[in-house]
C-alpha cells in the first residue's frame, strides 16, 4: 500500500527540498522504495523545451526511478514568486491531485511518495484554495520541516496549529539545521520537542548528505 507524505515547512527556504532529497536517499538505502514529487513550482529555467525548476530537478536526481520531468513537476511557472501570482492560470486542487495520482499510477513499485509543497503551509494555490487544501484529497500525512534558526519556534507552533485545525495527521517534524551558528541550538530543539505534539522524525545537520536515523518508519 502506497504511503503518501506532504512535506511542508515553517517558511520558504527552510530546507523542504534539502530534507526531501535526504529522506528519499535514506528510505531507499533502508529498503523502502521512495520517490519525490514537486507538483507546483515557481522559479524555473528553460531546459529541453520546457520550464524546469531546481527543486524538481534535485528531487529527480535522487529518485530511484526516472519519469519524465512533467510527471514529477506538472505545474511549473517561470517567476520565483508566490505560485498563484506566477501562474497565468493557477491550477485547482482537483487538477493537481488528479495529476499527482496519474504520476503515481505509472509506478507500481513505489512504497512511499514524498510530495513537496512550496513556501510555507498556507501559501495560496489559486484565488480560493491553498496548498494546505491539497493534503486531504492527496490522502497524505504531513511532515513538517522546521528550519532551525532564530524565529523558528513561533513559526513552527503557528504552522502546527494550522495543520491540526484542519484535522490533518502529522507523522512527525524534522529539525533542519539551516543555520550552523544558531545560538542555543540544543535548547531550541528541546523547546520544540516539548511544545510540538508530534514526534521529532529526525535531525538533519548542516550540509548533511543523509539522515543518521529516523525515529519513525515512514
Ligand atoms: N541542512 C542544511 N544544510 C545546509 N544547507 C541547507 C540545509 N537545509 C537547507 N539548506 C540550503 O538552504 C537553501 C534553502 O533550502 P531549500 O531549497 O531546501 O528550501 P525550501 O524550503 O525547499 O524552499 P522552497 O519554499 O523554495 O521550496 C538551499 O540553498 C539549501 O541548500
Ligand atoms: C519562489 C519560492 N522559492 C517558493 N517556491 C514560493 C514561495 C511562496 C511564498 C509565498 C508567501 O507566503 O508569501
Ligand atoms: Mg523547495
Amino acid at each position: 500500500m502506497l504511503r503518501r507524505y506532504f512535506i511542508t515547512g515553517t517558511d520558504t527556504e527552510v530546507g523542504k527540498t534539502f530534507v526531501t532529497t535526504r529522506l528519499i536517499k535514506y528510505l531507499n538505502q533502508h529498503g523502502t522504495v521512495a520517490m519525490g514529487f514537486k507538483p507546483i513550482a515557481a522559479g524555473a529555467e528553460w531546459i529541453d523545451q520546457q520550464w524546469q525548476n531546481d527543486d524538481a530537478r534535485a528531487i529527480m536526481a535522487v529518485n530511484p526511478v526516472q519519469q519524465e520531468y512533467a510527471s514529477i513537476n506538472p505545474f511549473c511557472f517561470e517567476q520565483p514568486i508566490a505560485p498563484h501570482l506566477a501562474a497565468e492560470r493557477p491550477p485547482s486542487v482537483i487538477e493537481v491531485v488528479e495529476t499527482v495520482n496519474r504520476s503515481l499510477a505509472q509506478q507500481q513499485d513505489i512504497q512511499v511518495a514524498l510530495i513537496e509543497g512550496a513556501g510555507g503551509f498556507l501559501v495560496p494555490l489559486n484565488e480560493s484554495e491553498s496548498f494546505a487544501d491539497l493534503i486531504k484529497p492527496l490522502n497524505a500525512k504531513v511532515i513538517l520541516v522546521v528550519g532551525m534558526r532564530l524565529g523558528c519556534i513561533s513559526h513552527a507552533l503557528l504552522t502546527f496549529e494550522a495543520i491540526q485545525s484542519r484535522g490533518l495527521d502529522v507523522v512527525g517534524w524534522v529539525a533542519n539545521q539551516i543555520d550552523p551558528m544558531m545560538s542555543c541550538y540544543a535548547e531550541n530543539l528541546a523547546t520544540l520537542e516539548r511544545l510540538l505534539a508530534a514526534p521529532l522524525l529526525g535531525e538533519l545537520k548542516h550540509n548533511a548528505e543523509t539522515f543518521e536515523q529516523l525515529t519513525q518508519s515512514l
